[in-house]
């Protein structure tokens, strides 16, 4: 192992089961001392299971878990050195601010002192000074994430967990809280694994983001590049709300749909004849498309495919239409006022196609 992959956490093959059902298979993920990795996927994809297997709350059946380089997995959970911010926040209704923040120096027998200093500390780094003698039932959702996060940093973690920080606040706090979160996060020296069901929230917060399905790691990478090269239609369903096509590189252009959609290269930036031949994947997102009404049109225009509406959803900046598309369902932004039921024919608006050529599915 070289010194860098050392220092920070490691999780190498790692397995969880509960009652011999397997929840977490062969996962693999490095994220170094300082950085912060988000685990996204859908519910019971396993995510929370990683959580607790890095705590140390429930046991690996293999694989291996180090932080700079020790082996954790049979290191107990309180001898980890690892904060969690639970999902409720679960702070002590009975202790106020202070008690709840100062509860496992104590635990860990800090002298009254050394108490003092690090909640003082914690309470002006989370703006909670005014808060320190009220209890957590008197606090707003902002104030007990935190009251949860200071919490958790008390013990200056070498680990911090965060699941689902967020998801307990109402979407009007959320924006703001997740860019105090990411201004706390970037102060620790810590290694930081937030767990959400939310990709923007994965995206802002996150240097690594790893994307979970059925208990196993489907593609992990930077936001930015996942968000250019989603690894399946999985991917690029969840991260992008885009929709992901098999196609051939042509002479005329890209085809897809078994080639009933023929679509010239003059739409693309990203790719170029000289690539006559492959196999690629066409990456539709929701403003790579233009709609125009099929009604009267006898033809198909040049480079469309007719796809059906089937829902249309007004969400204040942008209206998006779910059109049926060769048994498929895919989402699209539109200025074309559109109907339910209607045909459309949906064209890549010029550069706004994104084509992945000669990759593994
Ligand atoms: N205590 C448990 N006993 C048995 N099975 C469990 C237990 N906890 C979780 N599971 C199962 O393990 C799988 C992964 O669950 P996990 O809670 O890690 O998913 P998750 O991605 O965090 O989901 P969510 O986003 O809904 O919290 C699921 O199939 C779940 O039903």
């Amino acid at each position: 192992m070289t010194e860098e992959t050392s220092a920070g956490l490691v999780i190498e093959g790692l397995c969880v089961d509960y009652d011999g059902i397997r929840a977490v298979h062969d996962l693999n993920l490095h994220v170094p001392a300082g950085a912060t990795l988000a685990i996204v996927g859908p519910s019971g994809c396993g995510k929370s299971t990683v959580l607790r297997a890095i705590a140390g709350l429930i046991g690996s059946s293999q694989g291996s878990i180090r932080l700079g380089g020790r082996e954790l997995t049979d290191i107990p959970a309180t001898r980890r050195n690892i904060g969690l911010v639970p999902q409720s926040y679960a702070l002590f209704p009975h202790l106020s601010v202070r008690g709840n923040i100062e509860y496992g120096l104590r635990a860990r027998g800090a002298d009254k002192e050394a108490r003092r200093r690090r909640v003082d500390e914690l309470l002006a780094f989370t703006e909670l000074e005014r808060f320190e003698h009220r209890k957590p039932a008197h606090l707003s959702g902002g104030q007990r994430q935190r009251v949860a996060l200071a919490r958790a940093m008390a013990i200056d973690p070498d680990v911090l967990l965060l699941d689902e920080p967020l998801a307990a606040l109402d979407p009007q706090l959320r924006s703001g809280m997740r860019r105090q979160l990411i201004e706390l996060l970037d102060a620790t020296r810590s290694v930081n694994v937030i767990v959400t069901h939310d990709r923007h929230e994965a995206f802002a917060m996150a240097d690594t983001v790893a994307v979970m399905r059925e208990g196993r790691l489907v593609q992990a990478g930077g936001p930015r590049e996942l968000w250019d090269r989603p690894a399946d239609g999985f991917v690029a369903d969840f991260l992008c709300d885009a929709a992901m096509f098999e196609a051939t590189l042509t002479e005329h252009g890209v085809e897809a749909l078994g080639g009933s959609w023929r679509i010239p290269y003059t739409s693309f930036d990203d790719v170029t004849p000289d690539a006559v031949g492959q196999q690629a994947r066409l990456l539709v997102r929701p403003t790579s498309v233009t709609l125009t009404p099929a009604a009267g049109t006898e033809v198909l225009p040049a480079g469309s495919a007719e796809a059906r509406v089937r829902q249309v959803e007004f969400t204040g900046e942008a209206t998006l239409a779910q059109l049926e598309l060769d048994g498929r369902s895919i989402t699209v932004q539109t200025e074309l006022p559109v109907t339910k039921g209607e045909h459309v024919h949906m064209t890549i608006s010029r550069r706004e196609g994104v084509v992945l050529v000669g990759e593994e599915k």
